[in-house]
């Protein structure tokens, strides 16, 4: 053959895998994951190979998990846990009202109250509780009765694995480094790991399939992808109040003073606050004097640009709910009884189910059986093992047996629910002051997520100051924000707390949970 022929063919082969791998390459970076890039897998557990899918995801519109710093808090001494820096512009708020009183106006439930909300349980008397002595870890063990463990049936985890990689954000390749079904619990390793806490008396493991069998069915878990873009409807009362008024306004023209007053009041009315509405006012006059805005389009694109610069989009809203090296994400999620804290940690574990990641779930909600059996339920449906206590059993205890499972089954996040209804903020001081402390003999707390019910407005920020005296809270959820006109409450939460929103409830569906994201919420408001 022509060696012209054949050097012709030889170029065209090597152009065609050239182009075939800069197709590869291209296609790759395109994908958005919710799962570490293969090479950054590591072995994080002597015993169970489990694949680290270690932080630094960063996606558009989809959850974003991370590592806490805190790997070193084990080995040194005690010390504060670091809170967020707050924003200079911004600071910390002290309490501007006597916290003991009763933080509610409108028959909403205010911390230590519960009798605005009717539960169907006995209720608890709040006891003094004697604090645990931080040198031994036998103080962690509880008086009361041993939490009972309920474990999921391997293979129920394991369908959700493989449901989860038909969603649009997890690839097949992803899926092929999800960590396997969770293996059988070893009951051994439990006690080498705790031996002052037994396991195998505390844990009651269903013997046969019954309660795999009895598990309502399990739901398809929603792609976590763009869920604030398409649960966007669900604000549209919000959009009502902040959109059409104050855009109407400013597309107007030139703004007299009863406009500009129009406009307060309108941001007021949405919650924003005080502080954040003067200072929106402000912003939006001094743009406008140096460069007035001529159309509808400008009008919103400057309102957007302002808010979204109060929502500060530079604060780390990535949930802490990455695993350790031979240990795992301690998710403790906070608020007053009714805000939505059980719904929250059951839609949070979907979502890092639907991650691939092996989640355990502590009920130290121990004041209202129902409270624990409503979190069993979510945990059978995705598969994630449940340890809780009888009712009225040590929360503290419950939160610290579930960790010490959590870590002896080498799962990756353990997320435990608590109990809000406490008759004094001296209950409330004592008691989940007394489950972190507890908590921490066995691995430090990553994330502390506070629960508030956006309905409440301005009760719900009583509440979070009350909160944020007692716990280091790391995060906001505001649930509930598909059933109110005050979206603007999400400025003023973060403002007042200095911590970020990172989470938001958009209805009552197992899916509708969102992270947060200062953009397309903004977005979603005008
Ligand atoms: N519309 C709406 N309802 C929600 C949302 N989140 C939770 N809920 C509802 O709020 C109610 C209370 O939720 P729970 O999760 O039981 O609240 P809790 O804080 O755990 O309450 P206790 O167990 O009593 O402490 C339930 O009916 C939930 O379905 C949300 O984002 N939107």
């Amino acid at each position: 053959m022509n060696t012209g022929i054949i050097i012709g063919i030889v170029v065209a082969v090597l152009v065609v895998a050239a182009l075939i791998a800069l197709g590869l390459v291209l296609s790759r970076r395109r994908r958005i994951s919710l799962t570490d890039k293969p090479e950054q897998t590591q072995i994080v557990d002597g015993t169970t190979r489990q694949v680290d899918r270690s932080g630094g995801y960063k996606a558009g519109s989809g959850f974003t998990f991370s590592r806490s710093d805190s790997d070193t808090a084990l080995a040194e001494p005690p010390k504060p846990a670091p809170r967020p820096a707050p924003k200079p512009e911004a600071p910390i708020q002290k309490p501007v009202q006597p916290v003991q009183e009763r933080t509610d106006v409108d028959g909403q439930p205010g911390v230590g109250d519960d009798a605005a909300v009717p539960r169907d349980s006995v209720r608890r008397p709040i006891q003094d509780i004697a604090l645990p002595d931080v040198t031994e870890e036998k103080a962690a063990e509880p008086e009361a009765e041993r939490p009972e463990v309920t474990e999921p049936e391997p293979e129920v985890a394991e369908k959700t694995a493989e449901e989860t990689a038909a969603g649009e954000t997890i690839t097949d390749e992803e899926t092929a480094t999800a960590p396997e079904a969770p293996a059988a619990p070893a009951e051994p390793e439990t006690s080498a790991v705790e031996p002052e806490a037994p396991a195998e008396e505390a844990v009651t493991v269903p013997d046969d399939a019954s309660a795999a069998t009895a598990a309502p069915p399990r739901e398809e878990i929603a792609p976590t992808a763009g869920r604030l873009g398409r649960l966007r409807g669900r604000l549209a009362r919000s959009q009502g109040a902040i959109g059409k008024s104050v855009l109407g306004l400013l597309g107007a023209g030139d703004l007299d003073e009863e406009s500009w007053e129009e406009i307060e009041d309108t941001l007021l009315m949405a919650d924003l606050g005080t502080a954040t509405t003067m200072t929106v006012v402000e912003r939006l006059r001094t743009e406008l004097a140096a460069n007035p805005v001529r159309s509808a389009e400008e009008a919103r694109a400057l309102l957007k640009r302002v808010l979204v610069e109060e929502l500060d989009p530079t604060l780390d809203r990535s949930i802490k709910a990455l695993p350790h090296a031979g240990r795992p994400a301690v998710v403790l999620v906070v608020g007053v009884n009714g805000t939505g804290k059980t719904t929250t940690t059951g839609k949070l574990a979907r979502v890092l189910v639907a991650d691939g990641r092996r989640v355990l779930l502590g009920a130290a909600d121990t004041f209202r059986a129902a409270a624990a059996d409503q979190l069993q339920t979510w945990g059978e449906r995705v598969g994630a093992e449940i340890v809780r206590g009888k009712e009225q059993a040590d929360p503290a205890a419950v939160a610290f047996d579930a960790v010490d499972r959590g870590i002896a089954t080498g799962v990756d996040v353990v997320m435990i629910d608590t109990a809000g209804r406490l008759h004094t903020k001296t209950g409330l001081m004592d008691e989940l002051g007394k489950v972190k402390r507890v908590v921490e003999k066995k691995a430090p707390v990553d994330e502390v997520l506070l629960v508030l019910d956006a309905t409440i407005g301005q009760n719900g920020l009583a509440q979070a100051r009350v909160f944020a005296e007692v716990v280091d809270i790391t995060g906001v959820v505001l649930t509930k924000l598909d059933g109110t006109a005050k979206g603007g409450i999400v400025f003023h939460v973060q403002k007042e707390l200095g911590v970020p929103v990172k989470l938001v409830g958009l209805g009552e569906g197992a899916d509708d949970l969102a992270p947060f994201e200062p953009e397309a919420f903004v977005d979603a408001l005008l």
